[in-house]
């Protein structure tokens, strides 16, 4: 698993349904006043921060997320159903960034000009559900879908035994929300009005890369794209010198844009250690994300989260594990991938030192130890007090196996337990795990949840 701390995603607003052009015709009189309803509104997409959410690696798969639009009016004074909120859920501590105006298929989003091809999101996008405009019309008494849409009957509202036949027709120009009507003929065809100067508030506007809002609290809710408003139908327009008003509004467009969405590790454990120490290793054996491992150092260059999950019959017990970066002298002045790699140390909860025996000899592994405490001092109060655990690697090896006295002595005086393991026989591993297991209930209870 690669985990991704950052996703692009496009959000848009359903857009408002037309108002519909309609008349009564009752009983015994030829033409009745106008009987178009209104369209309704178009759904609002709505982002929720969500606890329950680790990664925005749900969102990496689903690009597009489209709001149904409003159905337009209908006959008999039937308003058009209004589109549903969108809710898009994401993890806690997520920062969201314009980035730019909705595309249409097959455009080029505007993010990508900047980009190198290797960081273009990638994904099944998901076409959107009720984009576009859905009409209906009624001909000669008969239901029928408009050139090229997909219809559905809007809801009845009206009391539909005074009501015989209903005859919908569109408007001879559709006006925007707010405009005055004046004369004009008949057409058949709807032109959408953008409306986008007359949205019920005032257009947000934003530059490229602004941040709109960090979303941190569980349940909190950020209306993202504000659906587009339902156009009047032409009931609305009867006047004393109008008496069969042929026209009505359209809906208004609903409001579109690109998002980049960043999160910054929410980790449980955070594995900390020298570069080539085996903390991928590590990871791929307690957990299923798979990082890269090499005889190398610096082998890992993105953050990695693996999801462990312990035994257990009661209750459900996971933690997620980041493997970052290897950490280096003088990290902390964002030497190597320094401050790259504290940064996504940040949130996590309780460290893991991991220590191993060094190819280079005369490497001391407690003051690689001190080395560690030291960049992480340096870089801010934050980890001062967060839980350490510290564990042996590579104790499979002949200079691992002799490491373990010496190392487990020095610690004591220091009243640090010691974790001999081996990433590559999982020996010691389960053992490690338990450990850091009830590091965190500590943890938790100290922070009162
Ligand atoms: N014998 C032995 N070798 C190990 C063990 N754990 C890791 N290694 C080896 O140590 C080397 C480095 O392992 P990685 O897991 O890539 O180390 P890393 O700490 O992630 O390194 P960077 O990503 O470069 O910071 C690889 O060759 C591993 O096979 C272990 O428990 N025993
Ligand atoms: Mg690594």
């Amino acid at each position: 698993m690669r985990f991704i701390d950052r996703v692009r995603i496009q959000v848009r607003a359903g857009d408002g349904g037309d108002g519909a052009v309609a008349w009564r015709r009752e009983a015994h009189v030829p033409k009745g006043g106008p009987a178009g309803g209104d369209g309704g509104d178009g759904g609002d997409v709505v982002l929720v921060a969500d606890a329950q959410l680790a990664t925005l690696l749900d969102l990496k798969y689903r690009q597009h997320h489209h709001a149904p639009s409003g159905r337009p009016g209908g006959g008999a004074g039937k308003n058009g159903r209004g589109g549903e909120t969108l809710e898009v859920h994401v993890p806690l501590g997520t920062a969201v960034y314009y980035e730019g105006e909705a595309t249409g298929h097959g455009e080029r989003p505007p993010w990508l000009d900047d980009e190198t091809p290797d960081e273009t999101p990638e994904g099944i996008s998901v076409e959107p559900d009720g984009e576009g405009m859905d009409n209906v019309w009624i001909v000669d008494g008969e239901e029928v879908e408009a050139p090229g849409q997909a219809g559905e009957p809007a809801e009845a509202e009206a009391d539909p035994e005074r009501v015989e036949l209903i005859e919908l027709g569109a408007p001879a120009e559709v006006v925007a929300i707010g405009e005055t009507i004046s004369g004009g003929a008949q057409r058949r065809h709807m032109r959408r009005g953008t409306g986008r100067s007359r949205r019920r508030e005032e257009p947000r506007s934003y530059e490229r890369g602004d941040l709109i809002c960090d979303l941190d609290a569980d349940g909190e809710r950020l209306t993202i794209a504000r659906g587009g408003r339902g156009g009047r139908g032409n009931v609305h327009f009867r006047s004393s010198t109008n008496r069969a008003p042929d026209r009505a509004e359209a809906g208004t467009e609903g409001e579109g844009m690109w998002l980049r969405l960043e999160l910054k590790l929410l980790a449980d454990v955070g594995i900390v250690g020298y570069p080539n120490v085996g903390k991928s290793t590590l990871i791929s054996a307690i957990s299923r994300a798979r990082p890269e491992i090499g005889a190398y150092p610096f082998t890992t260059l993105v953050p990695q989260l693996g999801v462990v999950s312990l035994p257990g019959d009661t209750y459900e017990r996971t933690m997620v594990v980041a493997d970052v970066p290897g950490l280096v002298d003088g990290a902390s002045e964002g030497r190597g991938l320094g401050h790259e790699f504290l940064r996504h140390l940040e949130r996590t909860r309780v460290l893991l030192h991991l220590l191993a025996p060094d190819p280079t000899p005369g490497r001391e592994l407690l003051r690689d130890l001190d080395a560690l405490e030291g960049e992480l001092r340096r870089y801010g109060p934050m980890f001062e007090g967060r839980p350490r655990v510290v564990a042996l690697n590579k104790i499979d090896t002949t200079e691992g196996q002799e490491l373990i006295k010496a190392t487990r002595r020095a610690l004591r005086k220091r009243n640090i337990p010691l974790f001999p393991i081996s990433a590559v026989t999982g020996e010691g591993t389960d053992a490690l795990l338990e450990a850091l297991w009830r590091r965190l209930q500590l943890a938790d209870r100290a922070r009162g949840t």
